[in-house]
């Protein structure tokens, strides 16, 4: 069957995704039509489900490398995909019922793949022997919430696993979104680059759509989004607030140019595209050591939130001065940072001339745009249609995205 045949059949899609941030389950319900250049999803409803305390304290804890028993890794793992087979029923409360869910499951571990990986793997399948294949020390991502569960405790037939195909062949099983912000963000004569500022940033380029633009497209993982802020907000108000709301509090401090010149030293922005990162990198010693540096230059808590904002606005600034081909027209924000006014207000300055909008104003809901895309994933999984991006995620050819669960009801 021609894909465009099977797509008339499941155009109700429910999106499912917890990101970096662990703060909640973004869950979506939307209708989707037509596959890629005549792409269009409507969303139908959009929440954030957030996680019960308990079950958010053991996952940060696990993506902070807190050791575990498997028994415990288990019970967390059923746990998640309760949660978001819970999140999939609630969406569609008040709608006709979806035919697929495509659920991202929720990041407790990423490892890019070591430099080289995914040009040894694409020499090819039959020199390699189970040995050399270990020894090319692919990536490695795991997602949390077992879409089997998801499938059996929904009725609804499942897709899950997303990165795995594509770090299986030597890339980074990330940014995935890219391809879909290709096909609902693009414009036929601007550059744009859409900015995701969830727990880490991540950037895709993407060029006015004429000739091989498809093959134009960079992405990566710009560094730091709200995760440093938002450990640095819990530490600062001993546990009073977890995010910084607005960003009035670092509004009112100001950022240590000098130390940002420091940090942005780092290697990770220096390291050239295809690129990704987590809390790995970006998280709990990230802070401390960040803290230890503030007390140097005696930064108040204002000043450090100020300068940690900074450094989420500069390290994407830099990476687009650094690594695109061309600056672009037009930058499209999304993801919960997007809401953080002062890091708007940093980024219009750090870009001087080029527009900073959400991706709200040209149609695509800002917050549930990684839950969205999720779902138009999975829709392409089940069609049959590739969900990577080879530019993106360094892997040496298209795959297709995704483990199908079916529905057994
Ligand atoms: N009004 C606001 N002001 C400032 N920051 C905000 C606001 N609303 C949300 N945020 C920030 O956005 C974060 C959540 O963003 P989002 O849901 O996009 O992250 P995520 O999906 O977990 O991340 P990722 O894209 O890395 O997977 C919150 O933790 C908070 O720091
Ligand atoms: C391993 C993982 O979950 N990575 C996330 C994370 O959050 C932002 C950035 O790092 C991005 O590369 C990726 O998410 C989005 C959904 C992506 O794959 O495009």
């Amino acid at each position: 069957m021609h894909p465009t045949e099977k797509a008339a059949v499941s155009t109700r899609v429910i999106g499912l995704i917890s990101g970096t941030s662990v703060d909640g389950i973004d869950a979506v319900l939307i209708e989707i039509s037509g596959t890629e250049l005549d792409l269009k999803v409507e969303l139908l409803a959009g929440k954030t489900y957030p996680y019960p305390s308990e079950l958010r304290e053991k996952i940060l804890a696990v993506g902070a490398g807190v050791a575990i028993s498997m028994e415990e890794l288990a019970e967390i793992d059923d746990a998640i995909a309760q949660v978001f087979a819970q999140a999939a029923q609630n969406i569609q409360i008040g709608h006709q019922p979806a035919t697929l869910i495509g659920s991202h499951g929720q990041t407790v571990y990423h490892r890019p793949p070591k430099e080289g990986a995914g040009e040894q793997r694409s020499r090819g399948r039959e020199m390699l022997t189970p040995h050399s294949a270990l020894s090319t020390r692919l990536g490695y991502s795991l997602q949390l919430g077992r879409g089997e569960l998801i499938a059996y405790l929904t009725g609804i037939t499942t897709v899950s696993n997303f990165r795995v195909a594509d770090i299986a062949i030597g890339g980074h099983g990330a940014p995935l979104v890219p391809r879909v912000d290709a096909y609902l963000l693009s414009h036929p004569e601007e550059g744009r680059c859409i900015q995701n500022i969830g727990g880490i940033g991540n950037v895709a380029y993407i060029p006015p759509r004429h000739g091989d633009w498809l093959s134009k497209i960079r992405a990566w993982d710009t560094g730091p989004g709200n995760s440093l802020l938002d450990l640095a907000v819990e530490h600062l108000s001993a546990g009073a607030k977890t995010y910084d709301e607005n960003g009035n509090w670092a509004a009112s401090g100001t950022p240590c140019h000098p130390l940002v010149e420091q940090w942005l030293n780092q290697d990770y922005f220096h390291l050239p595209p295809p690129k990704s990162t987590g809390r790995e990198l970006f998280g709990v010693t990230y802070l401390h050591q960040s803290l230890k540096d503030a007390q140097e230059y005696q930064l108040n808590a204002a000043d450090i939130l100020a300068t940690l904002t900074e450094l989420t606005a500069a390290s994407i600034v830099h990476s687009y001065r650094t690594f695109l081909p061309e600056m672009p027209q037009r930058v499209l924000l999304c993801g919960g940072g997007s809401r953080n006014l002062y890091l708007k207000r940093r980024l219009e300055l750090l870009l001087t001339s080029i527009p900073v909008l959400a991706t709200d104003e040209v149609g695509l809901n800002a917050d549930f745009k990684e839950a969205i895309a999720f779902a138009v994933l999975g829709y392409w999984r089940h069609l049959g249609i590739p969900g990577n991006l080879p530019t993106a995620t360094g892997a040496p050819r298209e795959v297709l995205l995704g483990e199908i669960h079916q529905s057994q009801s």
